[in-house]
């Protein structure tokens, strides 16, 4: 299964790749577009066909993104799957990483829905780590409409882990030198 271009071996060349992005984060400057966090990835993987292509930029206090959800994405008519709300809240998440300089995954993940996010309107989504414990990131998100009607917001713990988590499966034994 996991050939010459199996996902093992995509992840061999990402997670590195990934790592010395985070690792010159203080080097991203605000406003910058940051890299997707795998060509595949399904939040904002450019060669995912089914994915959201989110595209996330840094700002002073985290990141953000302004997303329109697609046919392909509807849930009840007219309006985004919940899922694929979360899956751009988790996304974010995954993309404020930047701003501590770890590798980390999702550990759990909290969405409140106040409003539906209609299908084809442009949403701001934006994210921070509120908060770091250890090993535990603790992340905040909101999403507004375009006349700035707050519609989502999530909260997240990401637990850091280190480069061989990406590459040896679901074994415990990809911690990070600073766990
Ligand atoms: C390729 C490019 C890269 C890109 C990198 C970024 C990619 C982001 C992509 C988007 C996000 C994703 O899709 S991520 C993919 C979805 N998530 C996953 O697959 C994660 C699956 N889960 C795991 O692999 C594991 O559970 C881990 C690694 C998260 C944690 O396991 P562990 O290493 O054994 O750690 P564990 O001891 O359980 O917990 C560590 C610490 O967190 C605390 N903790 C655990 N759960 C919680 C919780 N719900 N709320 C609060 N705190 C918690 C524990 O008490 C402990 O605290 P203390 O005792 O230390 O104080």
């Amino acid at each position: 299964m996991d050939g010459h271009d199996g996902p093992a071996s995509r992840a061999e060349g990402v997670v590195p790749r990934w790592a010395a992005h985070l690792a010159g984060q203080g080097n991203v400057e605000v406003g910058q577009a940051l890299p997707p966090h795998s060509p595949d990835c399904a939040g904002c993987g450019p060669d995912n066909p089914a994915g959201l292509h989110i595209r996330a930029v840094r700002t002073a206090s985290g990141v953000e993104a302004v997303h329109s959800f697609v046919a392909a994405q509807v849930g009840a008519p007219g309006i985004a799957h919940g899922g694929a709300v979360a899956l751009a809240f988790d996304d974010l998440f995954g993309f404020s990483l930047y701003t501590v300089g770890s590798l980390a995954v999702t550990r759990s993940l909290a969405i409140e829905y106040h409003a539906p996010f209609r299908l084809h309107r442009p949403y701001t989504f934006r994210a921070h780590v509120a908060k770091r414990e250890g090993r535990r990131l603790l992340l905040h998100a909101d999403a507004w409409d375009d006349a700035g009607q707050k519609v989502g917001s999530a909260e997240a713990t990401f637990v850091t882990v280190g480069p061989g988590h990406f590459t040896a499966g679901t074994q415990k034994n990809g911690r990070s030198q600073d766990q």
